[in-house]
């Protein structure tokens, strides 16, 4: 049976345990698509195949020029501007390079990403020119600015000067987005191994609830937990596995809980976790042999939050982490230490397990509650100013939509002041 702490952890000392107990090696890795590895974690380091760019390109449209014929022209002989010969037949246009060598006194026509061909070593911007036509032959004559910026290299991007063959892209627990894609991409890797996203298993219980789409009777409510852990459980980078709701029976409850330890990597469940004769989540769980990490915490909304491990033959322990039913505890409870340990579990570097955190000034004042942390949620206004949320219940549907925040009330301080300020979780921007 389990044993009651005499007093409850507070959320950071919380936090800390869950996230020492992760165990992100346990979950392997697959190999997609680089497309398909947008939004996931990289699982294996990276280099680049081949160089970037592959030869030197232009950044200019213009033309490619010897810049050593335009300094002898502009240091030797103190010309302002020079016209040499445009070689017509020989442009070099992205993705058609031109495949003659650039002779003394001449340049070709050079589009912006095109290969600067061999011989030439510098690019002159096509507004720093001026085309003359003489019959059949065409000169392109260059202004003294061009005379005074050109230097060997001007306007080209040499040949591995973004990425060097064989460089480091990216290592393991690499967030994975566009930009990442792209140069993974660009560098010759069309497929790439990440991590596996881990599965949550989500069991919801109570007699009271009904499913989405069904009028509630009179005491009844809606089912909308499963729904919301699913969200939060995407957006932490897992994969929700939904278990049916299950009413107040040991026998459900426990099958429910055996069926999760078969595929999940964490089992998050919500209700039933108080200490009412309904409350079945936690004597089943001993049932199966729980080991308690914490029973309660000094958080509001979330004080029954209760976390510890499963043990399932053969394998590694399933964490579970047992969250209070009402909608605001379910949340905010789920943010604080379900969400840093998908992240940790999805394989993510450690720094991106916790959201960052910021002071904010309260717009209006925030209660407080004498034992417990209270994270209020509230929206950000234009100014960056924190305004709570009118309802606070923990039972409020109200108390969860439409806001941008959870202020940080902390414990002991009845309430704050407009125009203090306060540490924030920013979750939507
Ligand atoms: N004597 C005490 N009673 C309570 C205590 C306490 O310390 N001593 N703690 C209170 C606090 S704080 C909370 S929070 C709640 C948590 O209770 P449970 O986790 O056991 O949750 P339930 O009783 O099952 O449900 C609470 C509330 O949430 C609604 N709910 C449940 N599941 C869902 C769902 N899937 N979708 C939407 N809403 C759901 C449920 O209908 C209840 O209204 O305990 C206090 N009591
Ligand atoms: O902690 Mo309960 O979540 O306040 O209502």
């Amino acid at each position: 049976m389990t044993n009651l702490p005499s007093s409850p952890l507070t959320v950071d000392e919380a936090v800390a345990r869950v996230l020492d107990s992760a165990r992100p090696d346990a979950i392997g890795s697959e190999q997609v698509g680089v497309e398909a590895a947008i939004a996931r974690v990289l699982a294996e380091p990276c280099h680049a195949r081949w160089p970037l760019p592959s030869a030197p390109l232009s950044i200019m449209d213009g033309y490619a020029v010897r810049s050593r014929d335009l300094l002898e022209a502009r240091d030797v002989h103190d010309a302002e501007t020079l016209a040499v010969e445009l070689q017509s037949e020989h442009e070099s246009a992205a993705g058609h390079p031109s495949t003659a060598a650039l002779e003394p006194g001449t340049c070709v026509r050079i589009a912006t990403g095109a290969v600067v061909p061999a011989g030439a070593d510098a690019v002159v911007p096509q507004e720093d020119t001026r085309r003359i036509e003489l019959g059949a032959r065409v000169l392109i004559e260059l202004s003294s600015t061009a005379l005074a910026q050109v230097e060997p290299g001007r306007w080209i991007r040499p040949t591995g000067s973004d990425v060097a063959k064989g460089e480091l892209l990216l290592g393991p627990g690499a967030a994975i987005g566009g930009g990442e894609a792209s140069l993974l991409a660009g560098t010759g890797h069309a497929a790439v191994a990440v991590r596996r996203r881990p599965i949550v298993a989500i069991l919801s219980s109570g007699d009271e609830l009904v499913a989405i789409g069904q009028t509630p009777a009179r005491g009844q409510i809606v089912s909308t937990n499963a729904m919301l852990l699913g969200a939060q459980i995407r957006e932490a980078g897992g994969e929700p596995l939904a278990l049916e709701t299950v009413p107040d029976t040991r026998a459900a409850m426990r099958a429910a809980i055996e069926r999760a330890s078969e595929s999940a990597d964490l089992l998050v469940t919500s209700g039933g976790i108080s200490v009412g004769d309904h409350d079945l989540v936690l004597p089943v769980l001993d049932e199966l042999g729980f080991e308690l990490s914490f029973r309660k915490l000094a958080l509001r909304p979330g004080r029954p939050t209760t976390f510890g491990h499963l043990p399932r033959a053969g394998g590694q322990p399933l964490p579970v982490l047992a969250l209070p039913g009402n909608p605001a505890s379910t949340l905010v409870a789920f943010e604080l230490l379900a969400r840093p340990l998908v992240r940790a579990l999805s394989g993510l570097a450690r720094h991106r397990w916790q959201r960052p955190r910021r002071l904010v000034e309260l717009a209006s004042p925030a209660e407080g509650d004498r034992r417990r942390e209270h994270f209020v949620r509230a929206t950000i206004d234009a100014h960056g100013r924190a305004r709570p949320l009118a309802k606070q219940l923990s039972g409020a549907l109200r108390s969860i939509a439409d806001f941008d925040a959870l202020v940080r009330v902390p414990a002991g301080r009845d309430r704050v002041d407009a125009g203090e300020e306060l540490e924030a979780l920013i979750l939507r921007e």
